[in-house]
């Protein structure tokens, strides 16, 4: 998991567009637009409200993913996602904890029944079905299920001390919200030499960014560089951006012939974009591409 951390990581570092095509303040804006929440604040921040921030707001239970946080965080980020003004979202929590897990106290009385008759955990994969990008800045600990909160979101800007953990086995338990399967994924994702004794390893364990020899971000800025990511991707086509999503979303789920297929596929719907060829036509005019969103 690690190295899903890792490979989310390096993209979002690496891939920076290199014709930036929306000016980036170095200073987010704020905009007075928050939502009210109990368990969260929602506000809109970067050039024009572009980014959605959602901080998770439970400081005094380490932002212990309860049912009330969960319902805000999913109405939140829908929010975000149906806003046409909001190009990007990020996602964090405190300098202690991005999220120590779902919520212990909320678990501990329930029963085979109760968990398999409500579908606990059922409704977390709603964070996936998001169409735009969500950055997951991520300080302190993401423990559990704020491990796997992070996972799902699509880049994950980590911070210096930042823990991740799937430490679940510890409570009798196991991962249930996607802990071993994004795990797993991250694994596919390596030259395929079928070793899994990492994945084994990572298990029960909680890791730091040092432990794989990279370095995070420094805390006090690590939510503003993951606004001003927000900023760059709000910056492009949400068309496009979108259908970036999708792509990368089926590669990960497909065997890699039905990937590339799929991905030939969004690439020639592009063509039926108005986008499409607003940017080419600006590239050889020499211009910054007025997107139309369509
Ligand atoms: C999807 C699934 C199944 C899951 O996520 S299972 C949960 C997986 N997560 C975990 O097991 C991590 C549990 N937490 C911990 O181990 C420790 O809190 C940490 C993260 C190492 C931090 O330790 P400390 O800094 O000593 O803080 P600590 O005093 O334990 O926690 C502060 C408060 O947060 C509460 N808290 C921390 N994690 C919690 C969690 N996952 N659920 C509910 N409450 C939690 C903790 O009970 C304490 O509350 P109070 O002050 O009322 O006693």
């Amino acid at each position: 998991m690690l190295r899903q951390a890792a490979r989310k990581l390096a993209p979002s570092l690496s891939r920076r567009p290199s014709r930036p095509l929306l000016a980036v303040s170095h200073l987010s804006t704020s905009s007075p637009a928050r939502g009210e929440y109990e368990f969260i604040i929602s506000e809109k921040r970067g050039e024009g409200g572009c980014v959605g921030l959602v901080t998770l707001n439970r400081r005094k239970a380490l932002n212990a993913l309860c049912d009330g946080l969960m319902s805000e965080l999913r109405e939140a980020l829908a929010t975000f996602d149906s806003d046409p003004g909001v190009g990007a979202m990020v996602l964090t929590g405190s300098e202690k904890a991005f999220a120590a897990g779902a919520d212990i106290a909320e678990m501990q009385p329930l029963t085979f029944q109760s968990c398999y008759s409500q579908q606990f955990l059922g409704n977390w994969d709603a964070i996936s079905r998001i169409t735009k990008p969500v950055i997951a800045a991520v300080n302190g600990y993401a423990l559990g299920g704020g491990c796997e909160v992070a996972m799902v979101c699509d880049i994950i800007y980590a911070g210096e001390k930042a823990q991740f953990g799937q430490p679940e086995i510890a409570l009798g338990t196991l991962p249930g919200g996607g802990g071993h399967s994004e795990t797993h994924q991250s694994h596919r994702e390596e030259p395929r030499h079928g070793d899994d004794r990492h994945r084994r390893e990572d298990v029960g364990s909680r890791g730091t960014l040092a432990r794989t020899n990279q370095q995070g971000l420094p805390t006090e800025s690590l939510v503003d560089e993951a606004i001003q990511l927000g900023e760059r991707i709000s910056g492009f086509s949400k068309i496009a951006v979108a259908m970036c999503k999708e792509a990368v979303n089926a590669a990960e789920q497909l065997p890699l012939n039905e990937g590339l297929k799929y991905e030939k596929k969004l690439f020639y719907s592009s063509f039926a974009t108005d986008d499409r060829r607003e940017g080419m036509t600006a590239f050889l005019e020499k211009r910054t591409p007025q997107w139309a969103d369509c």
